[in-house]
């Protein structure tokens, strides 16, 4: 059985942080009941998957993970452990790591993997040696502009053009989750940048999309929907004119990062229908057995659109709901035709065991 009760679209409905939060929230009330290690997990599995799929091992062998104080981190180290057992090779860069956190660097300090100081300095030594950069630094509950020591790692992965990187290789692309780490996660105006403080040493991005003092990365990954602060970069028209379920992969020292079209996935397969129907997010349908989609160059959904893929799952839900108390008023009936059956059975044995005793 399909897990979506919508029909599925094949455009992007965005949503803004508040509603991210409200549905994070919900996963991870006593009804739904996920726990936010679970949701982790299954986000660091597709992350991994994503990263392994764009950037192979033997052309990009080694990825550095840029992990941030929340539960954003701690999809980023998740998919850090995911990555090592699968063969590359690992450097973190997350100096506040807690909770979750804690317990996925306690595990991956057993698997080889080599924990940067957590100053700025040592991001930017390491950058050199890395093929590929995860931004895990914030997600959906960041609010800028950002503190140090993220600022200057924002500064550094915004700054393409130096002239360090003039001298030695590129730039490594950059993967990032949900929303690039230290734009405005909500699309309310690209002028109030979340890195804004440090507007004046900005770079100016080569797509003209990212605000200033950001980075645009090649790979953006939306859990569980996209949010509404990347609808420009994604709507792009040469995010729209890359061919889909084609990887970007390129050798790192050929990587031209301005010119090459986003790719943007879709992550987060564990939402359930009647919150998806009740949040109003119209999902598309994943394929098979994957726990992403490659969703590069879709458009939005216009909102008659989703208004109508709204009502309609409100009505399957509302059937199944009716089909259920269907169902469950036929078992009790069941049940009671059962015990009626067997009462009378013991009464029929009884009445023979007196018969047989006379
Ligand atoms: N439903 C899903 O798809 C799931 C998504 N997940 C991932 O979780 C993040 C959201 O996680 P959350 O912990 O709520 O938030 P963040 O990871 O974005 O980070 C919050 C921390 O960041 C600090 N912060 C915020 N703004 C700044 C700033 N300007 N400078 C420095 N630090 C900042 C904040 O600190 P505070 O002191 O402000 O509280 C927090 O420590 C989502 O994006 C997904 O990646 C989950 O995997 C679950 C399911």
């Amino acid at each position: 059985m399909a897990l979506s009760l919508l029909t599925p679209p094949r455009a992007l409905r965005y949503v803004s942080a508040s509603l991210a939060a409200a549905l994070d929230r919900a996963l991870f009330s006593p009804t739904h009941a996920f726990p936010p290690a679970v949701l982790i997990e299954l986000s660091g599995l597709a992350i991994a998957q994503i990263v392994a799929r764009e950037y192979p091992r033997h052309t990009y062998p080694c990825v550095l993970v840029a992990a941030g104080p929340g539960n954003q981190g701690a999809d980023g180290l998740a998919a850090a452990r995911h990555l090592r057992t699968w063969g590359w090779k690992i450097a973190v860069w997350g100096p506040r790591l807690k909770g979750d956190s804690e317990q996925l660097a306690t595990q991956l300090s057993h698997f080889d993997v080599h924990f940067l100081d957590s100053d700025a300095q040592a991001f930017e030594d390491y950058l050199e040696h890395a093929d590929v950069v995860l931004d895990t630094l914030f997600g959906f509950s960041f609010q800028g502009p950002a503190r140090e020591p993220y600022a200057e790692i924002l500064r550094l992965l915004s700054s393409e053009s130096r002239i360090e990187f003039a001298f030695r290789r590129p730039r490594p692309p950059i993967v990032s989750v949900d929303i690039p780490s230290g734009w405005p996660v909500d699309a309310s105006s690209s002028s109030a940048s979340a890195s804004s403080s440090s507007s004046s040493s900005a770079a100016a991005s080569s797509d003209g999309l990212a605000p200033p003092g950001c980075f645009t990365p090649q790979v953006l990954i939306s859990l569980s929907a996209p949010k509404t602060g990347v609808r420009a970069l994604v709507s792009q028209p040469s995010a729209a004119l890359a061919p889909p379920q084609q990887p970007a992969q390129q050798p790192r020292a050929q990587h031209a990062h301005a010119q090459q079209p986003l790719k943007h996935y879709l992550a987060g397969r564990f939402i359930p229908p009647a919150l998806e129907a009740e949040l109003g997010l119209a999902l598309p349908l994943y394929e098979g057995t994957q726990g992403w989609l490659d969703v590069t160059g879709w458009p939005e959904m216009s909102e008659e659109e989703a208004k109508a893929l709204h009502a309609e799952a409100k009505k399957r839900q509302e059937e199944l709901e009716e089909q259920g108390v269907r169902d469950a008023e036929m078992a009790e009936m069941q049940a009671e035709q059962e015990d009626e059956e067997a009462q009378g059975a013991d009464e029929e044995e009884d009445a023979k065991t007196v018969k047989a005793d006379a």
